[in-house]
């Protein structure tokens, strides 16, 4: 395939009569870790949203992996290959660590089989310490990764994360941190929704700012980091 493995065209989001994204654009690239970052209500959610099938554009496209799957349902999305780990880490409270990653285990779009549960632990060290607990006991950082490790068990074509350092101490964010690093460097493709830039440095090649339901800044995450002026502007760092 050539071409990105996402691509959302000028999308607008409508919840009931408010317009929440106006003309949306980004694309993602095979390997790639974009950031998306944006303030509190920026709209960041609401565009993992419409391209995990949450919240349906009323305009513009979503395209993955060549197809346009505008409006399609989430469960088509992730039959697709799209795995989407929202802000509240959707795990199964009442199960045990090893049995939230046993229940989330299925062959990727192609058949592909890259996450064994060994895999995962070898990635994860902390969820294989951690097997026998019960996922509802797990800190914040922990379910963190138990949601992203989760993802990973469905072998999917690209991981879709909103805000994973929220809400999180800084010593676990930079756990989180090394994680992301590492799925960059085997070649995970990533959309990263954050608030935090510095979370994002070192994570994501690329960044996209949202202020206001609009894409109003693109470079690579080092020039963003460079321009006082957007950042300040926008992201209020
Ligand atoms: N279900 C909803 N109904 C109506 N308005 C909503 C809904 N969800 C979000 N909004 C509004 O849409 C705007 C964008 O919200 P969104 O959650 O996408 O922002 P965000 O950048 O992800 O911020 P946050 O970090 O707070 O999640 C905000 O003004 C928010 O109040």
């Amino acid at each position: 395939m050539t071409g990105p493995v996402l691509s959302v065209d000028s999308i607008d989001v409508f919840y009931g009569a408010s317009q929440i994204l106006f003309g949306v654009g980004l694309d993602v690239h095979q390997g790639q870790t974009l950031a998306l970052l944006g303030r509190n209500g920026a709209g960041k959610s609401t565009t993992m949203k419409a391209i995990a099938g949450l919240a349906p554009p009323r305009r513009g496209q979503v395209v993955f992996r060549g197809q346009d799957v505008t409006g399609r349902k989430p469960y088509i999305m992730a039959r697709q290959g799209l795995a989407y780990v929202p802000e509240d880490r959707q795990v199964f409270p009442d199960h045990t660590v090893q049995d939230n990653l046993i229940i989330a285990a299925k062959k990727g779009p192609g058949g592909q089989d890259d996450w064994p549960l060994e895999r995962i632990y070898e990635v994860f060290p902390i969820l294989a310490r951690l097997k026998a607990r019960i996922a509802g006991r797990l800190s914040g950082g922990e379910q963190q990764m138990l949601a992203i490790a989760r993802a990973l068990m469905g072998n999917p074509v690209m991981l879709l994360l909103d805000e994973p350092s929220e809400g999180l101490a800084p010593i676990v964010v930079a756990n989180i941190g090394t994680l992301l690093k590492q799925l960059r460097s085997i070649g995970t493709t990533v959309l990263i929704a954050e608030q935090n830039m510095h979370f994002c440095l070192g994570i994501a090649s690329d960044a996209v700012v949202i202020d206001k339901g609009q894409i109003v800044y693109r470079d690579t995450i080092a020039g963003l980091k460079a321009n006082r002026e957007v950042r300040s502007r926008y992201l209020a760092m």
